[in-house]
Formats: structure tokens, sequence, C-alpha cells
């Protein structure tokens, strides 16, 4: 990879947190790379590290050893010059209450010492909603409305890699979709987005490549396609109101009536609904589909993915 430059790149970043009962390791030895252009998805349950990595990558807090490029630039050494290059929107909603919308941006954008930025405002308000609230005070915006302007500020000075941490977290359809349009045209006009989320779907309609970190280590990173092709087996999913067997009721996923049972190959699928059968559950809208990403994710953190889901952490090489 002589001469190629990632965007972002983690080059063995542990991180470990002092606490009450001793020290704690968030974060250890995550390697990758993130090319430029590529739109990345960082993965993992609550608590794996996610938001840690992020805040290393934006400069809020120290890698414990390791170091993190943005651009060739290390984000401690270089900080400000890194930063510049980075749109972080933040999972928490923070903001000044005392601005209107659009006195936030131009604040914001000459923090970054973007001066005549008034088109790109004007295109940012159009893009995510909120021409028809520029002038109104951060106070009276709803909770989507607050997170539209996080974004916005997140991109005023636009940067070339946008770091999402849980955008869409408690956000209505609309905003989603207002949201990923913008966020997919600007990836495609070369910007490189690095999103973590706990929605799957939407990391599996819109990441090129994923990396999954479980209790602070990488134990996933490929392209989603290869990801999907590589899970294993198939699942079976079908709609009752009947309780299951005990023995498949614990393999089983149960979202209200929807039920999914993992099956490896033919004779776990008729295994299965000779069980099912036999325990006369009575199944609706039977079907029998590939595994998604979410059903890779589960496959990933329970420790049974196979070798070539795991073997890849640390190769980082884009598509
Ligand atoms: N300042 C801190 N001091 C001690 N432990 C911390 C600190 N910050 C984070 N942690 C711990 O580090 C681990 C990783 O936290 P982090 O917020 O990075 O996870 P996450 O993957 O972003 O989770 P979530 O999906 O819930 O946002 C957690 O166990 C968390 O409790």
């Amino acid at each position: 990879m002589a001469g190629f430059m990632p965007a972002v790149s983690f080059q063995g970043v542990s991180k470990t947190f002092a606490t009450p009962k001793g020290p704690f390791q968030a974060l250890s030895q995550v390697s990758l790379d993130i090319g430029q252009g590529e739109f990345f998805g960082l993965l993992g349950p609550n608590g794996a590290g996610k938001t840690t990595l992020i805040s290393i990558l934006a400069g809020l807090a120290r890698a414990s050893s390791g170091r993190v490029l943005v651009q060739g630039l290390d984000v401690q050494a270089d900080f400000a010059e890194a930063r510049r290059r980075l749109g972080v929107v933040p999972q928490e909603l923070v903001f000044d209450p005392f601005f209107n919308v659009r006195e936030s941006l131009r604040i914001q954008s000459g923090y970054f010492g973007v001066k005549n930025n008034e088109a790109w405002i004007d295109e940012l308000l159009v893009s995510l909603g909120l021409a028809d609230r520029a002038d109104a005070n951060m106070r009276q915006l709803s909770g989507g409305m607050k997170r539209r302007v996080l974004v916005a500020q997140a991109l005023v000075h636009k940067p070339p890699i946008i770091v999402l941490d849980e955008p869409t977290a408690g956000v209505d359809v609309e905003l989603r979709q207002t949201l990923w349009q913008f966020i997919a045209r600007l990836n495609r006009q070369g910007h490189t987005v690095l999103l973590t989320t706990h929605y799957l779907e939407e990391a599996e309609a819109l990441c090129g490549r994923i990396a999954m970190l479980k209790a602070g280590q990488v134990v996933a990173l490929d392209s989603t396609s290869q990801l999907l092709t590589a899970a294993s087996g198939s699942m079976l999913q079908f709609k009752t109101d009947i309780a299951l067997p005990p023995a498949l009721a614990r393999l089983a996923r149960v979202t209200g009536r929807v039920v999914q049972l993992p099956a490896q190959d033919a004779a776990d699928i008729e295994s299965h609904l000779a069980a099912l059968r036999l325990a006369e559950v009575a199944l609706q809208d039977l079907e029998i589909r590939r595994p998604d990403l979410e059903d890779v994710f589960l496959q990933v953190m329970a420790g049974h993915s196979r070798s070539n889901l795991t073997g890849l952490a640390g190769t980082g090489a884009p598509q």
C-alpha cells in the first residue's frame, strides 16, 4: 500500500480508564485504515468502545498507546489541522441556547476560520430541512430539529471526513431519510464517512465496509457484501402466537410474533420444522432467507463466526 494515504488510520490504539475498581481497558490494539471516500461503519454492542475510539479520533480523549492519523496528520501532535479535516456529529445533544440556528452555524464557521460561508450555510439549512427554522432560537427547537443543527454545525467547514456517532438514535423516519440522502450525496462527492449506529439495516444499506468491535477489540473487518456472503447458514422466519418448545426457544430470536431461527443447512431446517409440528405451533408467513447484517452481527458477537469473518481484523484494506 505504498503511497496510499488513508483518510483515517487507527494504529494499535489502546485505551485504559482508571476506575474505582482498578484499570479498565476500553480499547485494545485497534488497528484499521479507512480509505478516502469510503462509507465506513463501526458497529458493536453497548460499551464496545465505539464512542471512545471516536473521541480519540476527534482529539477529545487521549489513547493510552497507539496513534491515530487523519489524512496523515497525528490527532495529538497536529490537533488543530487534524480537527479541521473532521466533521464530528456527537451522540449527545449539546448546543448553545443563546443563538438562533443561522447564528450558531456562523459562529461554528468562524471557529474553523471559514469566511464568506453563507452560500454553504444556506445549502446546509435547505438540505437538512432547517430553512424555515433558520431564525429560531436553539431553545425553541424539538430534539429532532436540534439534531439536524448538530449535523449542520459539524459540516459547516466542509470537512473531507464526516464522523457520525449514532446520528439517528431516537429520530423520526423523515429526518433519517433527509439525513441519509444528504450524507450519501456528500459521500458521492468524495467525502469520507465514518458512522457508528445500532441500526444495522442502515449500516447494511449505507456502508461499503464495516468493522465490528467487541469489548474493545476489532472482531470483524470486511466489506459489507463479504460479511454477508461469509455468514453461514440461513434463517427460518415465521410468525406465531404459540410458545415455542424450549429447545427451539433457546435458539430463537423473537420480536413480538416474529420468530427467527438460524439454520446451518437443509437438515437443520427440516428438524426445526419437525419440532414445530410436533409441538403444534401454527406458523404464518413462513420464509427461509439469507442472513442479513443483524444476523451476521449476532453471529460475530456470539463468537460463532467463521474464521474468515474474524481473521481479517487489522488488514484494513479498503475495497
Ligand atoms: N471516562 C470513563 N471512565 C471509565 N470508563 C469509561 C469511561 N468512558 C467510557 N468508559 C467505559 O468504556 C467502555 C466503552 O465505552 P464507549 O462509550 O466507548 O462504548 P460504545 O461502544 O460507544 O457504547 P454505546 O453503544 O453504548 O454508545 C464502556 O464499558 C464504558 O463504561
